[in-house]
């Protein structure tokens, strides 16, 4: 059975009895922006009070997981610790660990400060932040923009503050050698902000395939290096994946095996839920806020 409403208290509870383990994602599940989804911090009080394992994972790599600790303590939602937290950012760190990128190399980063945290946790040396805010005045600019043997990959993510010159650079930093690896740490191409939608990752190292020719390994949900991490930390047995995006949530979970729940709080609507050839999940509600009602 796929598509299952869930709409009442005892079809809440029938759910959770059926599972462990938690896997919630971020944006669009719990909050938009820094907008809590009403609810959702009783629904994860009712959760863990049921003695449920709650794992946080979220493709936005803007932040670390100690970060996200604080984002989520912020908003009410208490008992996180950073290890119960698998992000885009901390996940990128990982496969460079798994792949044994030399620390002796430098990583380009198109995003933001949770990137540079994650690598540098792990060893890395890891740069770009410096070219924030670096006004572009014209063409004459890039004869300062030259390859660097130093730099061994380019890490695109979420970037608020994305520049030409860090896409001059990350440009010049693929161009000028096939061996610089190029990762992106998510695929989305959107966010929903204030119930609208935004660009997002997927949108912004779009630019860098077209220029350069190359497509990044890309590291979050759906794909398999995002999967692998929660695997060999939390074990996927009697999971649940919670979501608000078909083709990253849904399929991610799909992958891993688990059973899926939609919520229509973020960036899929019903309709597109109903769609022709749309990816189908297990499970869907209106909010995981109503898990709050579970009796
Ligand atoms: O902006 C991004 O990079 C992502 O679209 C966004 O943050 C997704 O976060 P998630 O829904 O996986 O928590
Ligand atoms: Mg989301």
């Amino acid at each position: 059975m796929t598509r299952q409403l869930l709409a009442t208290p005892d079809q809440y509870r029938a759910l959770v009895d059926q599972f462990d383990t938690f896997l919630l994602d971020m944006d669009g599940v719990l909050w938009q922006g820094s907008k809590l989804i009403p609810g959702v911090d009783r629904a994860l009080a009712r959760l863990r009070a049921l003695g449920k394992r709650l794992i946080f994972v979220t493709n936005n790599s803007t932040k670390s997981r100690a970060s996200y600790v604080h984002k989520l303590e912020s908003l009410g939602l208490y008992g996180a610790a950073p290890d119960d937290i698998v992000g885009a950012a901390y996940a990128t760190a990982c496969y460079l660990t798994s792949i044994g990128f030399p620390k002796d190399k430098w990583v380009y980063v198109v995003g933001q400060q949770g990137v540079v945290d994650e690598l540098t946790a792990q060893g890395f040396q890891a740069c770009g932040l410096e070219d924030t805010g670096v006004p572009f005045t014209g063409m004459d600019d890039l004869a300062a923009i030259q390859p660097d043997p130093r730099i061994g990959a380019v890490v695109c993510g979420f970037d608020g503050h994305l520049n030409y010159t860090k896409l001059a650079k990350a440009h010049t930093y693929l161009m000028s050698n096939p061996d610089t690896l190029f990762l992106a740490t998510n695929p989305d191409v959107c966010d929903p902000v204030h119930g609208r939608t935004f660009p997002a990752c997927g949108a912004m190292y779009s630019p860098l395939v077209a220029s350069t020719g190359r497509s990044p390994r890309v590291v979050g949900k759906p794909n398999a290096t995002m999967l692998d991490v929660i695997v060999r930390v939390h074990g996927l047995d009697r999971t649940c994946m919670v979501g608000d995006r078909l083709d990253t949530d849904v399929r991610f979970g799909l992958n891993g095996g688990c059973q899926t729940l939609l919520v229509l709080s973020g960036v899929t609507t019903e309709e597109a839920l109903f769609s022709q050839n749309a990816i189908a999940p297990h499970y869907y509600m209106a909010s995981l806020g109503e898990l709050q009602y579970i009796p």
